[in-house]
């Protein structure tokens, strides 16, 4: 679909960049020719990944970096080390937390464990890269992860829904604050595209009704190649009149509802079935 230069040049940091979505959209972004930056807060998972990369793509330039993005410390000393080596290009806050549970029964660390992540680790890290950006005269680029819930909320996933919801309000205010110094921001809603991390915390076993291809109207899940794409051209140039915009790409899922079957049979539950999901 592109050239194969088309991220030449480009300096991309990629949060949670070890596992899942970021993992495949780090890949493609070498592919591209990118310099790639991950970061975790697990660096045998960040290495693991490297090694793979560069096994599957020999010369491809990527860095690992270990952070916990909940802390504002943490994310300036990424940063720091990041600059040191040249100015970052892009930024993608793809760093996320989310779990199934009664709203009612969260304690306040279980909802700071994910408001945390997404929305604080977002915007400490949107900050230190905007920063060095408007101080350097230098444009800039943030693509965020956020969520179909974002538009219609989703029961049982609360805090997820309101802090990817946080990251699209900031994403809309930086925008407009940001533009004249030529830093642009979007935002991606991907709908069900596998990974380990998403179906471990959304779908334990059992919390199925049906296939999740049912609630889509194109009948399928998402493949990560579709999803990586569009994250390669919002980190392009050619894509450098997009700012403030939210894209979803989830065949259609939203307009049917975020939960789907799954979690309109949830509002029914007992405390047993609860229960047993906690327990797996
Ligand atoms: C069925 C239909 C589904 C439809 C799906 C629609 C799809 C679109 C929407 C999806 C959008 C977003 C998706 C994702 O983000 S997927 C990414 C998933 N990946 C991860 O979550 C990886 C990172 N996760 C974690 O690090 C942990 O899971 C955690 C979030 C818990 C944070 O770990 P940490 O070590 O910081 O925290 P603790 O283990 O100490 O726990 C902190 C408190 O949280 C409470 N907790 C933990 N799990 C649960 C739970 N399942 N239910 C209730 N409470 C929970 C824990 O008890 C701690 O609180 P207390 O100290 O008070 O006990
Ligand atoms: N898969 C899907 O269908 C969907 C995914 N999304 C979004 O896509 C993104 C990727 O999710 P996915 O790949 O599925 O799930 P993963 O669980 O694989 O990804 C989460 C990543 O975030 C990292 N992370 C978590 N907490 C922190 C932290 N405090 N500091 C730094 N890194 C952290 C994890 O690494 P580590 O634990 O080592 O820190 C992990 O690499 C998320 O934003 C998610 O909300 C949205 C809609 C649907």
């Amino acid at each position: 679909m592109f050239r194969q230069d088309l991220l030449a040049g480009k300096k991309i940091l990629v949060t949670g960049g070890g596992t899942g979505l970021g993992k495949s959209i780090g890949r493609r972004y070498l592919e591209l020719g990118a310099h790639l930056v991950i970061c975790g807060r697990r660096l045998a998972v960040l290495d693991a990944t490297a090694d793979e990369f560069r096994a599957e793509l020999p010369g491809a330039r990527i860095d690992t970096l270990t952070c916990d993005v909940r802390d504002a410390e943490q994310v300036e000393a990424m940063m720091e080390r990041l600059w040191q080596t040249g100015p970052l290009d892009v930024l993608v806050n793809n760093a996320a937390a989310n779990f199934i549970a009664r709203t009612e029964k969260l304690s306040a660390r279980a909802v700071d464990a994910v408001l945390n992540i997404v929305l604080h680790g977002s915007f400490y890290c949107a900050i230190a890269a905007g920063r060095r950006w408007i101080e350097a005269g230098r444009p800039g680029n943030v693509i965020s992860t956020v969520s179909a819930p974002v538009i219609t909320g989703q029961a049982f996933t609360a805090p997820s829904a309101a802090a990817k919801a946080g990251v699209l309000a900031m994403t809309r205010s930086l925008a407009v604050e940001w533009g004249p110094k030529g830093i642009r921001l979007n935002c991606v809603a991907p709908g069900l595209f596998p990974t380990p991390g998403a179906w471990e915390q959304l779908f334990p076993p059992g919390s199925q009704v049906e296939a999740q291809e049912r609630g889509v109207p194109l009948r399928r899940l998402g493949e990560h190649r579709e999803l990586c794409d569009l994250y390669a051209y919002l980190a392009a140039d050619g894509s450098g009149y997009m700012t403030g915009d939210l894209i979803v790409m989830d065949g259609g899922r939203w307009m049917q509802g975020a939960g789907g079957p799954t979690f309109r049979a949830m509002q029914d539950w007992n405390d047993a079935q609860w229960d047993a999901m906690r327990k797996k």
